[in-house]
């Protein structure tokens, strides 16, 4: 454990901060009183002693990390409900101080198997396993994903055939390819999923829908006959979770155990088809809405671990003689980690808008309304795969950032990382993600030029494009807005010509589509890009706080603007839109920025309001005490349990003693 108090220099950058981190912690988490909660509901957690015993997973094999995840999140589990915790906001902060870092066995079970009954099930089907699933006699999973196919949902190659005599699907995975690969938690810990199959009744394919399968049986876990299924092996990340595997030879479940609030198979096997195409897809909308705001709180760990420590992190004399610098006074080091900050703010930021819009639309969803379906399917696309994009790249910088230390699991960062880093894979692989954005987009300017209107968020591509921008001296937000607005609209009118063209010189629309999926995949990014500045400057300008933590705020989301238009500045003046005066004056503002922000940095992470119970690093502890924190951990290694380990024994004297005794004739030479 380490002691000694603050480190004097993170004191200082509290000292020195120019307004009150608790102003915008308050606003991060909607109002004081929900951050109370938070704390109370985080330290139950912390306090609590079968988290507080369980060893640090860094130190664990596979099994043990697997074994270790699923006690405390089933300890969290039963103690939500205890406790009388209902809302999902609630239970998140539970259950992350709990089991920090560490990826529930039965998260899917809670995210995906129990919200598509509650959204796609009738009620009679959700009476029957509703009740199952809350006890945890039932535990589930979401499979869809294939060895063959994931990307490619209508490609999906198990089949749910229904048998009219015995008013049953009989499921089965026909062919190796078929088999469900990569469902979280299917291995070992389920007894059910929702199976996604190929529906087949009086000879037809209806395409893919949704059935309850029961895999074990829910006494003996044993795997049912017909099914066999495990876990896939060791991956990159996510080592505490049994993604599995599954082969399904004609299992018969009964006809009640396909999802049946929207689609139909009648007792003699007619097909009911609601008006809304695509309603199965809606599980995968939710994560997807969700993902934004998480893949930013991985990314405001990132942040606080790895500016932490460049405030206590001391480097080099600056001039001869005199003290080393904190590396946070480098410019360089203040241009890789205030970029990545002001990304976490703004993915939190679109985190939120996102959400909120989720809970609108489908609202109206279940209301029979499905006019925003089509929006809400691009948002969410689009955002998921902008912002994991954004955010492991910057998480990766947060990591490089911290030098040696920022390699080691000591650091935290490189779990971060392991475990954001499949976001920009699961719920829908990431390119595929923004070529829907950009099918949305083509189809918008259509709509444009056949003059009908445009919902709100696509609503400047109404606007004439602009030939210059109005970018002065003083870089005002809306001259930036205006820059996105304006790169997003060229570069979605370069992509409509240009497939346009190839249509009009005899092309198919299909095979000119195919030809421009890159200047497609930079018009739907623009659109997504633009979206997250517009919406960063949108909701600060809204938020009620101090003039001082709005003025901290606001140069965040002017360095995250400015920076994009850094980043990407060849979208911005290829037609000559920005000057080179003007991008001088962004370059000038870009340093400016990062010395304004410079005084914050400390105060800004510490509004994220994360405790070390939760953050786990010895880099980014409040109190700064890293090398104390390095040496402990070092120390509680394993390897170092006995002071000459047996495998010195085992291999290297005896190795030893051979060579010594090879060499002695050659030595006596
Ligand atoms: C902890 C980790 C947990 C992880 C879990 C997982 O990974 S689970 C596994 C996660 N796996 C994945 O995420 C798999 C990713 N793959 C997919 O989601 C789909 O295969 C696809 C969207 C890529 C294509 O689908 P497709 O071939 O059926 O469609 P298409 O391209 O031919 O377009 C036809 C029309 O459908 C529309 N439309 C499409 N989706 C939606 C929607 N959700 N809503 C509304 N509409 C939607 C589209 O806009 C278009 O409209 P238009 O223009 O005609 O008016
Ligand atoms: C940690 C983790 C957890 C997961 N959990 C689950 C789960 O719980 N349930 C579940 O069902 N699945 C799960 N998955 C699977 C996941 O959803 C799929 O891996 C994902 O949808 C991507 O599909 P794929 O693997 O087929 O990729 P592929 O589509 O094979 O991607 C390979 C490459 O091909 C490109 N590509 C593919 N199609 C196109 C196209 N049309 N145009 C242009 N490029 C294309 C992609 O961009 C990519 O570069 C999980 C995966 C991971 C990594």
């Amino acid at each position: 454990m380490a002691t000694g108090g603050v480190n004097a220099d993170l004191a200082k950058e509290r000292e020195r901060a120019t307004f009150d981190s608790e102003q915008l912690t308050n606003f991060l988490y909607r109002g004081p009183e929900k951050v109370r909660r938070k704390r109370y509901l985080q330290n139950l957690a912390i306090q609590d002693p079968v988290f507080k015993k369980a060893p640090l997973w860094a130190f664990l094999n596979r099994e043990q990390q697997y074994a270790t995840a699923l006690k405390k999140h089933l300890h969290a589990y039963r103690r939500i409900q205890e406790l009388g915790i209902t809302e999902p906001v609630e239970k998140f902060y539970y259950r992350e101080a709990a089991a920090p870092h560490e990826n529930s066995p039965i998260g899917l079970h809670e995210s995906m198997f129990i919200p598509t009954i509650e959204k796609q099930a009738t009620e009679e089907q959700k009476r029957k396993w509703l009740p199952l699933c809350h006890s945890l006699k039932m535990i589930g999973t979401y499979a869809q994903t294939e060895l063959g196919h994931g990307t490619f949902i209508r490609g999906l190659e198990t089949t749910a055939t229904y048998d009219p005599v015995a008013k049953e699907f009989i499921l089965s995975t026909p062919k190796l390819t078929a088999m469900k690969y990569w469902p979280g938690n299917l291995g070992k810990t389920t007894n059910h999923c929702l199976v996604m199959a190929q529906l087949i009744t009086k000879g037809k394919n209806h395409g893919i829908h949704m059935f309850m399968l029961q895999t074990r049986d829910m006494e003996t876990h044993q795997p049912l006959p017909g099914i066999e299924l495990g876990d896939i092996g060791p991956k990159f990340g996510f080592f505490d979770n049994d993604n599995g595997y599954m082969i399904l030879k004609d299992v018969r479940i009964p006809r009640e155990n396909m999802f049946m609030r929207y689609y139909k198979v009648l007792e003699d096997g007619t097909y009911v088809t609601p008006p809304g195409d695509r309603l199965n897809y809606l599980s995968m909308v939710l994560l997807r809405s969700a993902i934004t705001s998480m893949i930013g709180q991985h990314l405001s760990q990132a942040c606080i671990i790895a500016i932490r420590y460049s405030a206590v992190r001391r480097q080099t004399e600056i001039s001869p003689g005199g003290e080393e610098a904190q590396v946070l006074d480098y410019q360089t080091q203040q241009y890789k980690l205030f970029p990545a900050l002001a990304t976490s703010y703004a993915m939190l930021m679109a985190g939120r808008f996102m959400y909120d819009f989720y809970l609108k639309t489908t609202a109206q969803i279940e209301k029979g309304d499905l006019g925003t379906m089509p929006q809400l399917h691009a948002l969410s696309a689009g955002l998921k795969a902008f912002s994991t994009w954004e955010c492991t790249a910057a998480i990766e910088v947060c990591r490089m950032s911290c030098g040696g230390h920022g390699y080691s699991h000591a650091s935290g960062i490189p779990k971060i990382y392991v475990d954001a880093t499949p976001g920009c894979t699961y719920e829908g692989e990431n390119t595929v993600m923004m070529l829907q954005v950009a099918r949305f987009l083509m189809k918008m300017y259509t709509n444009l030029q056949k003059g009908q209107e445009l919902p709100s968020f696509v609503q400047y591509m109404t606007k004439s494009l602009d030939t210059k921008s109005c970018m002065k001296e003083e870089v005002a937000p809306k001259c930036l807005v205006m820059a996105y607005e304006h790169r997003a609209s060229r570069l979605i009118k370069a992509a409509a010509d240009a497939i346009q063209a190839m249509v009009m010189s005899g092309s198919s629309p299909q095979e000119a589509w195919n030809k421009n999926t890159v200047p497609l995949t930079w018009a739907a990014l623009a659109f997504c890009h633009m979206f997250v500045v517009k919406n960063f400057f949108e909701m600060v300008e809204d938020a009620k706080m101090d003039g001082q933590t709005k003025a901290a705020f606001m140069a965040l989301c002017k360095l995250y603007a400015v920076n994009g238009v850094i980043t990407h500045l060849g979208e911005f003046i290829q037609d000559g839109y920005l000057n080179n005066q003007q991008v001088q004056y962004i370059q000038k503002s870009l340093l400016d920025l990062l010395a304004e922000i410079r005084p914050n940095a400390v105060a800004l992470v510490d509004a994220f309001d994360y405790p070390d119970a939760i953050l786990q690093s010895c880099l980014g502890r409040y109190d700064g005490q890293v090398y104390q924190a390095l040496y402990d951990f070092a120390k509680s290694s394993p390897l170092n349990e006995k002071e000459v380990l047996d495998s010195f024994f085992d291999y290297v004297k005896p190795v030893q003693q051979e060579l010594e005794a090879m060499n002695q004739p050659m030595a006596r030479l």
